[in-house]
């Protein structure tokens, strides 16, 4: 039996918690305020502390500080349906042992209170910059998004590679800075790189770095972008787009901590933190054998999935008032009329928060002075279908396999010499054999199709196994 120790103003709530930690062999003691906890705190034996964040007077988070030098050993375990990003991440800095979002079920919060009394705590986050939450706008009230807020306030606490998926708009990129401004790399560089504006050809010598003359035009060397994060966060954006050859030195670089700039025999040590996400589906990607199966292990040691905005919709309002205040700090919050409001919350946000902070912008612009109504919203996007790869041109298809051959051929085969050669032995027999078809086995009229010799083609023919008419 261990004590529980509940701190809620809200009466139903504690006297559902005290029934559940009955019922569960616990001996629970209520307060309904941060100073009637420390009392209480203070002479009695009590493992977990249950502690709400909005109290009458001190506020949950400004007491967990007190509860822990008056209870060291015992796990807090903050509740809140209000809570910010900031709150999140205030109550593991000061070291409660987990965030529960309300309203949640009673399975959830037997859960956890098992795990208080079986796991260790959370290290508390000593000598990391506080910031406001202004500094970081992230808004959301839902209850997916303070699941996210909790997510983000773990996260930054550790050094883990971070995954963060979800569409386009959803605010990917945002995320990641919040991490990264969270953590303790926060007064270090924050480099983000969308890898799809990267060439393929150049997205290694953009990520490592390369040595003068290592190519044509690289009349200067450069340490990369791993080597420009060394200290703080390196953000890669749409990750699954990474050639794979470079895949593998990313993950040699990610387990080593050191690059080889393209051209160099020497490596050089950068201490970075990897934050990667995508819109795509990756497992997807690593099926279809174009994303590497230890590389997506490593980069997805946490992830944090980004809601559609269309799964959110309660926070509609909220974010328009943001957009509102940064678009047009002079305009009063009730500029967007209820009337808009409402079909906003019918549209489907295809292109998510990016979507609604454009279509605010777009109506501050055409209504002018004047309050905002329905009409002043811009057609709502259309879904962005995936491309589907029967579209693709038959050229663009043959490329992308030429290419994918080449890389696999490359990476099971180190000191390969001739792998022009055994393309070639791969592409020409079918490329013969449908000019031959055509022309009903006469070399003469293939030859011509090819723009080959006929004895050039002829001798094609014998190495290949294949028949021909003079
Ligand atoms: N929760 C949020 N609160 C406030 N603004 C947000 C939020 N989410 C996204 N935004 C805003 O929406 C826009 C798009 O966000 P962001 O670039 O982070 O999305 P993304 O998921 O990285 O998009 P993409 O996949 O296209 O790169 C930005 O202007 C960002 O500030």
């Amino acid at each position: 039996m261990a004590g529980i120790l509940i701190v809620d103003d809200e009466q139903a709530i504690s006297w559902g918690l005290a029934e559940l930690s009955r019922q569960l062999g616990h001996e629970p003691h209520t307060a309904s305020s941060a100073e009637q906890a420390i009392s209480l705190a203070a002479k009695t034996d009590v493992a977990v502390i249950l502690l709400d964040v909005r109290l009458p007077g001190m506020d949950g988070i400004a007491a967990i500080s007190r509860l822990r030098e008056l209870l060291p050993a015992a796990k807090i375990i903050v509740m809140t349906a209000h809570g910010d990003l900031s709150t999140a991440v205030e109550a593991v800095r000061q070291g409660a042992f987990d965030y529960i979002v309300k309203p949640f079920d009673t399975t959830q919060i037997e859960r956890l209170i098992e795990r208080a009394l079986t796991q260790i705590a959370v290290v508390p986050v000593d000598a990391v910059p506080s910031l406001s939450s202004a500094s970081n706008p992230l808004i959301g009230k839902t209850p997916v998004m303070q699941e996210i807020f909790k997510r983000i306030a773990l996260v930054s606490a550790s050094e883990a590679c971070v995954f963060i998926s979800g569409e386009s708009g959803t605010g990917k990129e945002l995320v990641a800075r919040a991490i990264h401004q969270y953590s303790k790399r926060a007064s270090a560089p924050f480099v983000a790189v969308n890898v799809a504006a990267l060439s393929p050809s150049l997205a290694e010598s953009e990520l490592f770095g390369h040595v003068r003359g290592a190519f044509t035009g690289a009349e200067q060397s450069r340490a990369g972008l791993l080597a420009d994060a060394d200290g703080g966060t390196l953000f890669l954006d749409e990750v699954a787009d990474i050639p794979l050859p470079v895949q593998v030195k990313l993950l040699r670089a990610l387990e080593h901590g050191e690059v080889m700039p393209v051209g160099s025999g020497r490596t050089t040590r950068t201490n970075f933190r990897l934050i990667s996400a995508t819109h795509q589906d990756l497992l997807a990607k690593v099926r279809e054998g174009t994303f590497r199966h230890d590389l997506y292990f490593r980069l997805c040691t946490f992830q944090v999935p980004l809601p559609p905005l269309r799964e959110r919709k309660e926070d509609l309002p909220l974010l328009v008032n943001h957009f509102l205040q940064q678009l047009a700090p002079g305009k009063s919050p009730g500029s967007f009329t209820s009337v808009a409001l409402a079909e906003a919350q019918r549209r489907p946000w295809h292109g998510n928060v990016r979507e609604l902070r454009n279509a605010v912008e777009h109506a501050l612009i055409v209504a002018r002075e004047g309050p905002i109504l329905p009409e002043h919203w811009p057609p709502a996007m259309q879904p962005i279908q995936a491309p589907d790869p029967n579209s693709e041109s038959l050229e663009g298809r043959l490329k992308k396999l030429v290419r994918e051959w080449a890389e696999g051929k490359l990476q099971s085969d180190a000191d390969m010499k001739t792998l022009y050669d055994e393309m070639l032995q791969q592409v020409e027999p079918p490329l013969l054999a449908a000019a031959l078809e055509r022309s009903k086995g006469e070399c003469l009229a293939a030859s011509r199709w090819l723009g080959m010799h006929r004895t050039t083609l002829r001798k094609k023919l014998d190495q290949y196994g294949l028949h021909g008419e003079e």
